[in-house]
């Protein structure tokens, strides 16, 4: 069953009179109990498919699903119920996750409000993400370090069923980096909650089930269990991956050569 599912997703931002097409044709479908990696070089658009998962932004063109709703279908309020059911996200900026004048075990409790608040599950989150200790200090008044991780135990506060976490570990150090990717792991594992979370550490995507790359704005290419496979797009359209290009440099022509299974790109000089 798909928890998250994009189709045709088109983005396009309108900057005074610069348009800049940041997704062009996204297809993305992510099952219960995966663990996703978005990845791809800056600009790529990663951040803005985790924004138009997160509900936060319409699409130009195409549909998002979040558990079964067509979230472009909904009027503000009933996205906000399907959000609140469903999500729980942490933005890239970890200080806009926050209430800062709150301390880091109330910020996780009043994650929890319309759920029975669970005392335990406060001081459990804290603990796995290291911030046990100074649970009584203000969310303000942290580090970004320490906000990322508080962060991300906000965001499962309300066992939520797809975590979406934008470079949930950019400002950590090994460490800490590796307890918010156990944490992730372990709500998928023992809690069943989906995880789509957009990273450039590898620590991070080597320790989740499946990798999506985002290039040019399309998912060029996925990757599970060590082996990554690229992508053939709706119009058949095929990215071949950087460390290929001297191979296939972008802009070459190339001959296709059916198989039984697949074709040959061999390049044509000339
Ligand atoms: N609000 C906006 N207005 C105009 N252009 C935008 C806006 N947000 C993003 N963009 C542009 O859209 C493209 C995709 O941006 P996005 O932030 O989604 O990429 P990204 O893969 O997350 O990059 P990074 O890894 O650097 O965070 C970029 O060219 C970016 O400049």
């Amino acid at each position: 069953m798909s928890i998250a599912r994009c189709e045709g997703v088109v983005q396009i931002y309108r900057a005074q009179d610069v348009e800049v097409v940041a997704l062009r044709d996204v297809d993305l479908v992510v099952d219960e109990g995966e663990t996703v990696a978005l990845l791809g070089p800056s600009g790529a658009g990663k951040t803005t498919l985790l924004w138009l998962l997160a509900g936060l932004l319409r699409p130009s063109a195409g549909r998002v699903w979040i558990n079964g709703s067509d979230l472009g279908s909904l009027d503000q309020r009933k996205l906000d119920r399907v959000r609140a059911a469903n999500l729980g996200v942490v933005l890239q900026n970890p200080g806009r996750n926050l209430i800062p004048y709150l301390t880091a075990a109330q910020n996780v409790a009043f994650a929890q409000r319309g759920l029975r608040r669970d005392r335990r599950r406060v001081g459990d989150l804290l603990d796995r993400v290291g911030l046990g200790d100074i649970r009584d200090s203000p969310a303000g008044r942290m580090s970004g370090g320490e906000q990322q991780r508080l962060a991300v135990a906000v965001a499962l506060a309300n066992r939520p069923r797809l975590l979406l976490a934008d470079e949930p570990t950019s400002q950590l150090d090994g460490e800490s980096g590796r307890a918010v990717v156990e944490l992730i792991r372990q709500a998928a594992e023992q809690e069943g909650t989906t995880a789509v979370v957009v990273t450039h550490d590898k620590a991070v995507s080597d320790g989740l089930s499946r990798t999506v790359t985002i290039r040019d704005g399309r998912v060029g290419s996925e990757g599970r269990r060590g082996e990554n496979l690229v992508v053939v797009g709706r119009e058949g359209a095929v990215q071949v991956p950087p460390e290929y290009h001297h191979l296939l440099p972008p802009g070459s022509r190339a001959r296709i050569e059916p198989l039984a299974d697949g074709v040959v790109l061999r390049r044509v000089e000339g």
